[in-house]
């Protein structure tokens, strides 16, 4: 089997995150800056896993005994369907533990494990361009990136194999994005992954990290796409502080478990700014005044950003002091993701000139953050074989 090569996208979150774990609306897009995950049989009854953002793992090999042998393997798989996203049972979960014990890599083994049943060996290669642990859905693109390709390797489709997923004419590399019902296939393995990322994750960063573009999203009715965003001029700012999502959206979900009369109109109020967001939108689609719709997104990102600090209590002094220093330029910031720490989004005024972007991003380097550039509604998971 030759190699097969996907990418998945990153992702901001405009307006919404964690209130999309509390049920309310979230909006978000992908961003250019995406992860790349390579996959080639191997003849060893092998894993070879190649990660070397993650320099605590880097390059190692499982022999697939060490995983079949597992206690609860054959229960946890023996009875799977690919066609069916299933979560993964916590036994096997500890178990993987005692294997390794970084949390990605029982992700990425769970993933491994009950799509593949680890009947085959593998050298896998991923990386990314995008900040690890820093709100710009690198944990569902690691997802995304992953599932893609173990279902093409296994031949797994939801379509039942259609022309756009299986391409026969060896003469050109493929390179596609799946149809839509493997592009859902891909979507629901995913979730399971970001389960064990997240604890709870709503759903939004893998579905936007599959089908890329623009989306809404709420956990009831899941994603829909967002056939038009306005061209917003977005810098992204990292702060280097990592953090775990899985804590701040816990720890979210327990404030508002122990103070509901509080926490509730904070995620009313967040589901309203992501409502009022759709709006704008449409009514400059309609008007074309570009001013009066970066007055509202102003307005929106300072409201939804202090809600968030405030109200759901993911803020961090290092945010604070990016939201200070784009203010200084007259600029208008909100955290994205799971907050304390990792990105900040900032809204850039449609007149800023290159010179103005560069003083920004030296004020903010000489301040010890780091300014991504970085273009909004790429396309979603795409593979090339
Ligand atoms: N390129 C990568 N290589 C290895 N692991 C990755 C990569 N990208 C993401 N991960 C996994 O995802 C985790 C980060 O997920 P999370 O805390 O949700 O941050 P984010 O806001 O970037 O999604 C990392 O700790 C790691 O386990
Ligand atoms: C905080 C949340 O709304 C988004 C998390 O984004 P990220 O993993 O920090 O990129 C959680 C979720 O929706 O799953
Ligand atoms: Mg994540």
């Amino acid at each position: 089997m030759s190699s097969i090569t996907a990418t998945a996208p990153g992702k901001i979150i405009l307006f919404g995150e964690h209130a999309v774990v509390q049920g309310k609306t979230a909006i978000a897009t992908s961003l250019s800056l995406r992860t790349k995950i390579t996959l080639v049989e191997n003849q060893r009854d092998s894993l070879v896993l190649d990660l070397p953002d993650l320099p605590e793992f880097g390059k190692r090999e499982f022999s697939l005994d060490s995983i079949r042998n597992l206690p609860s393997f054959k229960e946890s798989v023996e009875k799977l369907d690919g066609l069916v996203p299933t979560e993964c049972n916590p036994k096997f979960i500890s178990e993987l533990n005692q294997l390794i014990d970084i949390k990605g890599l029982h992700t990425f083994l769970f993933l491994f494990c009950y799509i593949t049943k680890c009947t085959r060996g593998f050298d896998i290669h991923l990386s990314s361009q995008l900040p690890i642990g820093s709100g710009l859905g690198s944990s569902a693109s690691f997802c995304v990136g992953i599932c893609a390709v173990l279902l093409k390797a296994f031949n797994i489709y939801a379509c039942g194999g259609c022309g756009q997923c299986c391409k026969t004419d060896n003469s050109v590399q493929a390179s596609e994005q799946p149809c839509l019902p493997q592009l859902l296939l891909i979507n629901q393995w995913s979730l399971q992954g970001e389960k064990i990322m997240h604890g709870t994750p709503s759903g939004i960063d893998n579905a936007v990290s599959t089908l890329g573009k623009a989306l809404t999203f709420t956990r009831k009715d899941g994603y829909k796409p967002l056939n038009y965003i306005p061209p917003l001029g977005i810098l992204i700012t990292d702060t280097k502080v990592s953090r775990s999502a899985k804590v701040l959206v816990e720890g979210v979900i327990q404030r508002q478990k122990k103070y509901p009369t509080l926490i509730d109109p904070v995620s009313n109020l967040i589901e309203q700014i992501s409502n009022d967001c759709l709006q704008s939108f449409t009514k400059y689609q309609n008007d074309n005044d570009f001013q009066s719709l970066q007055e509202t997104m102003e307005l929106l990102f300072d409201m939804n950003h202090h809600l968030l600090v405030g109200g759901y209590g993911v803020g961090h002094f290092a945010i604070d002091k990016v939201v200070s220093i784009t203010k200084s330029h007259g600029l208008h910031s909100k955290l994205t993701g799971a907050g304390g720490g990792g990105c900040v989004i900032t809204l850039l005024k449609p007149g800023f000139t290159q010179e103005q972007i560069n003083q920004l991003k030296l004020d903010l380097k000489n301040a010890g953050f780091e300014s991504l550039e970085a273009t909004v509604g790429d396309i979603g998971v795409s593979i090339t074989y």
